[in-house]
């Protein structure tokens, strides 16, 4: 406890570094079963090791490599992206701008009454890209023709869960995927997410060559920071933030 105490972040706002348990600001929300610990890594400007837990000893390090190696592979996923939807490798990057990349630890402790809270209510991501890798305990669904799929934890597999800037930006050829974390009653469970989003000031809308002609935009246009204020007032309940932006 007294180590989660000197990395405590500041309750006071959202999605601040450090160690914490509740994703949302005011105080009549449902709380999730989980601690989490939140590491902003990229750009480099936003990175400050010293702010990230110093046992065991490489374990700032291990982040950083991480990090990188995190950032490479979003890349790549998203210059996939685009080629499969006939634009430039580098378009959806292009539109995203520099990745905002933060890693988050959760540790989701065992439930004496599973059945009656979630470790991660259902959300979607706000961001670009994630990338999820999971231990062995199972937990995490996704939301698939209206039933909840779980997602089975095969190792050393990275689960890539496209967020809702991607949505915008392929003019909802892609979806972002609502998922959350159920709780169970015996075993904890740890899992690592490695956002990709884009600045808080960087305008997000859909891609040109994708949105004119016969195929008019979807969604409307979006500061970022704006998104992820209104995500954090209103709390995510699924994807009802980005359903918000449907013309
Ligand atoms: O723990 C998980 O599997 C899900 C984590 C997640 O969805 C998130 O942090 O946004
Ligand atoms: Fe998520």
């Amino acid at each position: 406890m007294e180590e989660k105490v000197k990395y405590a972040c500041d309750a006071s706002s959202a999605a601040t570094e450090g160690y914490g348990s509740r994703m949302l600001e005011n105080d009549d929300v449902v709380l999730d079963w989980r601690d989490y610990f939140d590491h902003h890594s990229l750009p480099l400007s936003r990175r400050n090791p010293s702010r990230w837990p110093h046992h065991p000893p490489d374990y700032r390090q291990v982040v950083a490599e991480y990090s990188d190696q995190m950032a490479l592979l979003a890349s790549k996923l998203l210059g996939l992206i685009s080629e499969s939807l006939g634009l430039p490798t580098s378009c959806i990057e292009d539109s995203v701008g520099e990745f905002y990349q933060n890693i988050t630890i959760s540790f989701y402790p065992p439930c004496p009454q599973p059945d009656l809270t979630l470790g991660l209510q259902a959300h979607s991501d706000m961001g670009a890209v994630t990338l999820l890798i999971q231990d062995d305990v199972g937990g995490l669904q996704v939301l698939k023709d209206g039933e909840w799929v779980m997602v089975q934890p095969v190792t050393d597999a990275i689960v890539v869960i496209l967020a809702d800037q991607t949505e915008i930006i392929t003019n909802g050829a892609y979806r972002s995927a609502e998922h959350r974390a159920i709780t169970n009653g015996s075993r904890a469970r740890l899992s690592v997410a490695t956002f990709h989003d884009p600045a808080k000031s960087k305008r997000i809308s859909p891609a040109s060559g994708l949105a004119s002609g016969s195929s008019p935009p979807r969604y409307r246009d979006v500061v970022y920071g704006d998104y992820v204020s209104s995500w954090y007032t209103k709390g995510p309940k699924g994807k009802r933030n980005l359903d918000g932006l449907l013309l």
